[in-house]
């Protein structure tokens, strides 16, 4: 295939965004295909799929290219998927294959494209299993699905799925996960149905741990968009309540949005006030406490973090979970449970945060925990205990 002038540019945009302005690359990709509702789905899939590798692979490409320029990253990667790069292109890699040998040889860091201070944090904290998770975290990553047991079976959103010509597999070691060939997306109108959620299958095994009954009061702490309150909801067989809090109004309204397409009126949402802490004291049987995090664990679907993140941001990162640990269990009635769970694969974040918590607080103890390793499941990577 021709590399149309215009998509290549506008790739080489959005990478200039995200390399140089810290943007964050799903978002910048929204606004440009929204912006250029013409474009097909083959020019859309050229401009993503540059965008993406580039950004997964920006040391090694650089280090094929001798140049760290945008324009020679991504005639590097062109060349790797082979294409031809255009005449008109500013940058003209010489021949790669002789420097693709010496790659394999050179350090972890360039050879699998992360910063170096992440990749000593992360063998400092890992040892010898942080090269097979950051191997993992640069793989592609497919689309899974959570079947909404509100509404319909496994077997039967197998089958509706597969009228409409996708092909979905269930995934081992889940209850409700499918998950999608290769390269394959869910259409936007059957997202819209509310029958299946995209959610990765290691978020996935997060919400049981909270060893919910139907009926009991949960309050989803730092709620996001509802990927796991959605989960809680079906969990509660849509009876009970949920109090789906955040600090951002918009995720909240993301949240209301998807809870009506799903089919559950269970979900109420609020924002983080002074006061919300003392209004809901005592009153949850289960909290969820979903910390911001590094992300570290969802990589392969967000390769931008690693350039954003920064030794600072992590410690500021770690401070709030701190906070959350101390002040978020609050929530619950005497003898309620709660669970800390994060999507990262860094022990500090983790069960790091919670030994601590447990050394300082003696009412706090780990009844199950919960590490979903990347490398060996082939999911995003997780981290999840519940305590009481
Ligand atoms: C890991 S994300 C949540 C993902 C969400 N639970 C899901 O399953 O889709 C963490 C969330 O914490 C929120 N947040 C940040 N600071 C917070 C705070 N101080 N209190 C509560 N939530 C906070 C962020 O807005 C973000 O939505």
């Amino acid at each position: 295939m021709r590399i149309h002038r215009m998509l290549a540019e506008s790739a080489a945009g959005v990478l200039a965004q995200v390399f140089n302005e810290g943007r964050v690359l799903d978002r910048e990709l929204d606004g440009l295909f929204r912006a250029n509702p013409k474009w097909g789905k083959r020019d859309r899939g050229f401009i993503a799929e540059t965008a993406f590798e580039v950004t997964r692979w920006r040391r090694a490409l650089g280090f094929l290219a001798g140049d760290e320029s945008i324009e020679a990253l991504c005639a590097v990667q062109w060349v790797r998927s082979g294409f031809e790069v255009p005449e008109w292109w500013p940058s003209h890699p010489d021949e790669i294959s002789s420097r693709e040998a010496e790659l394999s040889g050179q350090p972890r860091a360039i050879r699998e494209s992360i910063p170096d201070w992440l990749d000593e944090l992360g063998e400092r904290e890992l040892g010898d299993a942080w090269g097979r998770e950051v191997a993992a975290l640069n793989r592609r990553a497919p689309v899974f699905l959570r079947v909404n047991r509100l509404r319909m079976e496994v077997g039967e959103a197998i089958a509706w799925l597969g009228s409409h010509g996708i092909e979905a597999s269930r995934v081992e070691g889940t209850h409700d996960a499918l998950v999608l060939p290769a390269g394959k997306t869910l259409p936007k109108p059957l997202a819209a149905e509310g029958l299946v959620e995209i959610q990765d299958a290691g978020s996935q095994r997060i919400a049981p741990l909270l060893d919910l009954e139907p009926g009991m009061r949960v309050i989803d702490a730092c709620a996001g968009a509802g990927g796991k309150a959605l989960h809680l909801a079906a969990l509660l067989q849509s009876k009970g309540e949920i109090v789906a809090m955040d600090i951002s109004t918009a995720k909240l309204s993301e949240l209301r949005r998807r809870a009506s397409r799903a089919g559950t009126r269970i979900i109420r949402t609020e924002m983080w006030r002074e006061d919300t802490l003392k209004r809901y004291a005592g009153w949850a049987d289960r909290v969820l406490i979903d910390a911001p995090c590094s992300g570290l664990g969802t990589l392969r679907r967000q390769p931008d973090l690693k350039w954003r993140l920064t030794a600072p941001s992590l410690e500021k990162t770690k401070r709030l979970q701190r906070r959350m640990l101390d002040h978020y269990p609050e929530l619950l009635r005497p003898g309620g449970k709660f669970v800390y769970a994060t999507c990262s694969v860094l022990p500090s974040e983790n069960g790091g945060q919670l030994r601590n918590l447990v050394e300082r607080d003696a009412r706090r103890a780990i009844e199950q925990e919960l590490t979903v390793s990347p490398a060996e499941t082939g999911w995003d990577g997780f981290y999840a205990a519940r305590l009481g």
